[in-house]
């Protein structure tokens, strides 16, 4: 059955997982089923001990100080479970605290590609909306119940045998109403699980709206596009089609536990009426009976837990296989300590080389990068440039060993990446990326983040033309960026921010400077400062420029010409304007725009 054998899975990678740091989670079911059948043996012998003691004319004293005993002893044990009850509760939430955590350390040790991997990414969202998110989820009850429900076991087992002594088909009833039950629970449980899918693929919608709607970023254009409006249409229409998949799944249970509490009911008929008729007919002592009445009340309360906690633990378990999708593949990326075999080390990058590299994105069948094949050398200044969409980004980010190649291979002198650590290959690079990624702490940790430099802070401020801005502010370089930690941080412009970004690659100092449309938020004359320092910045390293601005590209010493991810040409701006049609065009056009503004302006 599928079921049993993701039950099974599900409880050994739970134990498993919890056994380092809560070793004494696994006694809650010995000791649970010891307490429940001490409970359940005095809780049964009180009746039959009154109806005892009354038909025996006990010693009233006597009577009264053995039931204070008893009822002491019971208070006292069932204190005593509470308390450890909430014990291993408190554990078990630490624990499921624990993996949310350990979700969002392996989604940052993750690389760059599964992180815009939509599948893994939805994976993440069901994981944990059906694992680990909230309380009642796959961990908050699968090891509760799975308590719950063996010494609920146990004590049915004790009570099958004892009123089996007694009397063979009582026993042989509540089995048979037992298994209707799990039958009918178990199509109970085959349907939630699809209505469950369902329900997630509607909470990863839903988290993006709101993600998207509460977004400090997008908050300008959400009011004066007037999107306000259809983010509440989209996130009510979510909301409507969650609710009705809840209300499904709520009405399905309901249906199932009347039919469990009817066969119950049933069940008490059938068994009690003959045993009173027993009575009666003086073939079944009171005491007994009694004994009888008692136990099969307490069966009666616990098959129908047990009914309950087996539909709660499956639904637990199925939780917990889809959340271990993603939590496995966790577990891989945070074993994985980027060492690799060989142990090159590489002092200054000399070359660079692209070997037949193409490149599709994780979701894509069609190739972005197409057989690019260079190579690239110490105090070369390189251009890319190409139409949008053209795919530079994606070979720089290829190049950053963000993205791995599909097919082919980048070689570091001579060495191939894969031969080298992730962390000492990614060590080379200093890019300033299209986004300004502007973190909440002062302008300096934005400038240095973690690293160490040759490079003084004044220095790389004074390349990246941020300096006179950064006096300007009354904190200087300790100013606070956004408002996210504190109440005083400042928000940058647009060229202010791209500077701090040129700041920060500067500072790292990497031999590989890359710069993804660094100037386009620049004014002119920072723009132009940025291109006539721009020997000076580069000198000694390998640079890649992206720009749509042609103009700035003659500041390089080969201009690579991308169209359609292929590397269609490559030389000097000279050659490409003769022998390049494409290259021609795109520079003619901007460079008559420019014509024109002038021509404009000078008629004024
Ligand atoms: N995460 C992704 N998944 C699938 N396709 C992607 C992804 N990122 C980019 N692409 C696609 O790859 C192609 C190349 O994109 P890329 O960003 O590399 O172009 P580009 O030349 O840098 O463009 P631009 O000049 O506009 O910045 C585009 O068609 C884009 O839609």
């Amino acid at each position: 059955m599928m079921f049993k054998n993701e039950l099974f899975q599900s409880l050994g990678w739970y134990l498993k997982k919890t056994n380092k740091d809560y070793p004494t989670i696994k006694y809650w079911i010995p000791l649970d089923i010891l307490v429940s059948l001490i409970l359940l043996g005095v809780n049964s012998a009180i009746p039959v001990f009154v109806v005892w003691a009354l038909q025996s004319q006990f010693n009233f004293n006597g009577y009264a100080s053995a039931m204070f005993g008893i009822c002491l002893g019971l208070g006292l044990l069932s204190w005593f479970k509470g308390i450890y009850q909430t014990f291993l509760e408190w554990q078990n939430r630490s624990f499921r605290v624990q993996i949310l955590v350990r979700d969002g350390l392996g989604f940052l040790k993750s690389n760059y590609e599964d992180s815009i991997n939509p599948t893994i990414q939805s994976q993440r969202a069901a994981s944990g909306e059906r694992g680990y998110m909230s309380d009642n989820t796959g961990i908050d009850s699968l090891w509760p119940v799975t308590v719950k429900m063996m010494s609920g076991l146990v004590s049915i087992i004790a009570i099958a045998i004892t009123t089996f002594l007694i009397s063979w088909w009582v026993p042989l009833t509540v089995v048979v109403v037992t298994t209707i039950s799990l039958v009918i629970l178990m199509y109970l449980y085959r349907y939630q699980k699809k209505l469950k899918e369902q329900r997630s693929a509607l909470m990863h919608e839903r988290n993006y709206y709101s993600k998207q709607a509460f977004d400090l970023e997008a908050g300008k254009d959400i009011r004066l596009y007037h999107l306000r409006g259809s983010y509440h249409q989209k996130i009510d229409e979510n909301h409507r089609r969650w609710a009705i998949l809840t209300e499904k799944m709520r009405r399905l249970f309901f249906k199932s536990m009347a039919w469990v509490s009817f066969l119950n009911i049933l069940q008490l008929a059938i068994v009690y009426l003959p045993l009173v008729f027993l009575v009666t007919q003086g073939q079944l002592t009171l005491t007994v009976f009694t004994l009888l009445f008692t136990l099969l009340g307490n069966l009666n309360t616990l098959t129908k837990d047990s009914s309950r906690n087996f539909s709660l633990l499956i639904d637990a378990s199925a939780d917990i296989v889809e959340a271990r999708k993603y939590l496995d593949y966790v577990d891989d990326v945070l074993d994985q300590d980027d060492q690799v075999d060989s142990d090159e080390v590489i002092e200054e990058v000399q070359t660079i080389t692209f070997e037949q590299v193409s490149y599709h994105y994780p979701n894509s069948e069609q190739e972005t990068i197409k057989d690019v094949s260079f190579t690239v050398k110490k105090g070369e200044a390189i251009a890319l440039v190409g139409m949008n969409g053209a795919g530079k980004t994606t070979l720089v980010s290829l190049l950053m060993g963000l993205l791995k190649p599909t097919s082919g291979r980048i070689l570091v002198n001579d060495i191939a990446q894969n031969q080298l650590s992730m962390k000492q290959y990614q060590s080379f690079f200093s890019p300033v990326f299209q986004e300004n990624a502007v973190m909440a702490a002062t302008i300096q940790t934005n400038i240095t983040l973690n690293n160490t430099s040759d490079l003084t802070i004044d220095d790389v401020c004074e390349q990246s033309e941020l300096k006179s801005d950064v006096e300007r502010l009354p904190k200087h370089l300790q100013t606070h960026l956004t408002q996210y930690l504190e109440d005083d941080g400042i928000n940058l412009s647009g060229g202010q921010a791209q500077k701090v970004m040129l700041a920060r690659a500067l500072y790292k100092n990497g031999d590989v400077l890359i710069l993804d449309e660094p100037t386009a938020a620049l004014d002119a004359i920072a723009e132009s400062h940025l291109y006539q320092s721009y020997h000076q910045l580069v000198q000694h390293k390998i640079s890649f420029f992206i720009s749509h601005r042609l103009a700035s590209t003659k500041f390089t010493d080969r201009i690579m010409f991308v169209k359609q991810g292929r590397l269609v040409d490559e030389g000097t701006h000279e050659k490409l304007m003769q022998t390049n049609a494409d290259y021609r065009h795109l520079y003619n056009v901007q460079s008559q725009y420019y014509q024109e503004e002038e021509g404009n302006h000078g008629s004024i």
